[in-house]
């Protein structure tokens, strides 16, 4: 092959060769020298002659014809697969995902698959390869990342491949599931999302899952939750029917709203003692309606008027929003301790001095308005289908604007602990089973409370218990914080008239709405095994906490 050196000879050899042909002539010949196309042509074929040029030109030609090749086959592959072939993406921020995940981790041929990711997060525990108890920390089984799996699902083939992107400008990459199945049918897809859905929802039953803001202003799961029973909660005698029923009843009234023009959204605003079980019953709501719950932390850093308007649009059609402790958006920097402890005024008598729908809220550094917060609850951006659960301690540094109707449904204030509910907590508590806690004293027939002698029969069937409490064991022990026996212990089965006896005796002690239903938790888990000891115990722990409280 001609090196690259005598191409350039000959080249000059070309050039050179024109002008002698002018000086020979010694006039400008029309053939020579007034064409450019004919000097182009001089050049071309001295090119042409020259072998290495030759052999580029070659390669090149051949490099065309193979890429235009491998462009061709792609395009036919697309084509074909569009042909044969249902692809469909999940992405990991959308519920179908987890449907996905649940619906693979069930399928024969996973389990012969030979590379998989281990998640010990309870999130992805799935039967069959782990325990159903949620809160345990089994491993479980997921694709691993840029791996396709093969799979056969109702005799046709199927590829599921998980892929993962770098999100833009995001702190994390974004995840996504591609599933390909071999049919021509659209069908099999339904079919297959909705198979996924029933063993979600099935593997669903007894937790909830729940979502939290992050910073690139998308929804990210949380955690999983197991769900709180609506009977282990104890408020004033028809709160918790009115808020169940009422929430109910809107998820089931779409069609009523859209014939009256009404926008489908529903608010709730659960405001008053700290610890009186607001966070707890909108938690067993949830658990209730099989709804997912979205936490947002207006006081979260970075979070401006876009942002939320964001977050909220971007919720699914059915879930629960939880704004916590809102207030927190009116004050921010203002900690719980530095305002009044508790804000039980209703709305009726607190002052309507306070801030206007036009001024910003929050310090000098927050950067969301007023505006900009109703906007998103109930703005043109806002979406459909979710209920809205603001709580708040501090009910008199909300605006008038955002508890309004239509923002606000149904606002409720939860109270410090009254003798019915320290009675029916104390009972929850000891009861054998649930039934056994929500049966009634019918004991004495004389309506009149059965009073048990705590010094005798109660001493002689606890003895046998294992003794840890703080009382007896002060003088070995410094004193502890907190005690209690060993959940491995048991309370001893109180018949229904000695848990009715008792309950009553116990709340006799509590003074009306003094102590919070967190408090008297507390008290009743150092006796949860003790509950003669609870009894005969109370009224000086109740006196310790007063005088706690007046200092
Ligand atoms: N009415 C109640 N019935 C049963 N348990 C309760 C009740 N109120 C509070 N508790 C218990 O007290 C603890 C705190 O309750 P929760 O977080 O629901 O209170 P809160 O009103 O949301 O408090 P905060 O305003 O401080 O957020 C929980 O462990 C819960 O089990």
């Amino acid at each position: 092959m001609a090196s690259l050196q005598q191409v350039v000879e000959r080249l000059a050899l070309a050039a050179s060769s024109f002008d002698h042909t002018v000086a020979v002539n010694g006039t400008t010949s029309s053939s020579l020298s007034g064409g450019p196309l004919q000097r182009l042509a001089v050049i071309a074929s001295m090119l042409a002659s020259t072998s290495a040029l030759r052999d580029w030109a070659l390669l090149l030609v051949i490099g065309s014809l193979f890429e235009a090749a491998r462009r061709g086959l792609s395009s036919f592959w697309i084509s074909l697969v569009d042909a044969f072939f249902i692809t469909a993406v999940f992405d990991e921020n959308d519920s179908s995902y987890q449907w996905m995940l649940a619906w693979l981790s069930k399928q024969p041929s996973w389990r012969h698959v030979r590379h998989v990711e281990v998640s010990t997060n309870s999130i992805y525990s799935e039967p069959g390869y782990s325990n159903r108890d949620s809160i345990s920390k089994e491993p479980s089984y997921k694709p691993a990342e840029s791996q396709s799996y093969t799979l056969w699902y109702k005799s046709r083939w199927m590829r599921v491949t998980r892929v993962s992107v770098s999100n833009p400008g995001g702190w994390s990459n974004r995840e996504s599931l591609q599933l390909r199945v071999f049919s021509g049918r659209q069908r099999i897809l339904s079919e297959i999302i909705d198979e996924a859905k029933k063993d979600w929802l099935e593997m669903q039953k007894d937790s909830l899952t729940v979502w939290v803001s992050s910073s690139d202003n998308d929804w990210v799961r949380l955690a999983k939750r197991l769900k709180r029973p609506l009977s282990s909660i104890v408020l004033d005698p028809g709160v918790q029917e009115l808020l169940v029923e009422d929430a109910k009843d809107f998820l089931a009234s779409k069609a009523w709203y859209q014939e009256r023009g009404i926008p489908f959204r529903r608010g709730y605003l659960l405001y008053g003692a700290p610890g009186s079980g607001k966070t707890s019953i909108i938690q067993a709501i949830a658990g209730e309606l099989c709804l997912d719950v979205y936490v947002l932390t207006l006081s979260r850093s970075g979070l401006d008027d876009t942002s939320l308007a964001t977050l909220l649009s971007g919720l699914p059609s059915q879930c629960i929003l939880l704004m916590e402790d809102i207030d927190a958006a009116f004050h921010h920097g203002l900690s719980r301790e530095s305002g009044s402890p508790t804000a039980t005024s209703s709305p009726e008598t607190r002052s309507r001095d306070g801030p206007n729908g036009s001024s910003n809220s929050g310090d000098s550094t927050s950067k969301l308005s007023l505006s900009g917060i109703l906007n998103a609850i109930d703005g043109i951006t806002a979406n459909e289908g979710r209920i809205l659960f603001a709580t708040t301690n501090k009910y008199d540094v909300l605006d008038p604007a955002l508890c309004r109707p239509g923002r606000m449904d149904i606002r409720l204030e939860f109270h410090l602990a009254s003798r019915y509910q320290a009675r029916e907590i104390f009972k929850r508590f000891f009861a054998s089973s649930p039934v056994q806690a929500s049966e009634k004293n019918d004991i004495t027939g004389d309506g009149e409370p059965h009073l048990i002698d705590l010094t005798s029969s109660a001493k002689s069937q606890e003895s046998s218990q294992p003794s840890l409490e703080p009382s007896e064991k002060s003088s070995l022990l410094p004193p502890l914080v907190y005690s209690g026996l060993s959940h491995r212990s048991r309370a001893p089965k109180l018949s229904v008239s000695e848990l009715s006896a008792l309950a009553d005796q116990f709340a006799a002690s509590v003074p009306e709405r003094r102590l919070t239903m967190a408090a008297l938790q507390g008290y009743l888990m150092m006796y949860k095994a003790t509950p003669f000891k609870a009894v005969a115990n109370v009224s000086a722990w109740v006196g310790k906490e007063l005088a706690e409280m007046s200092h």
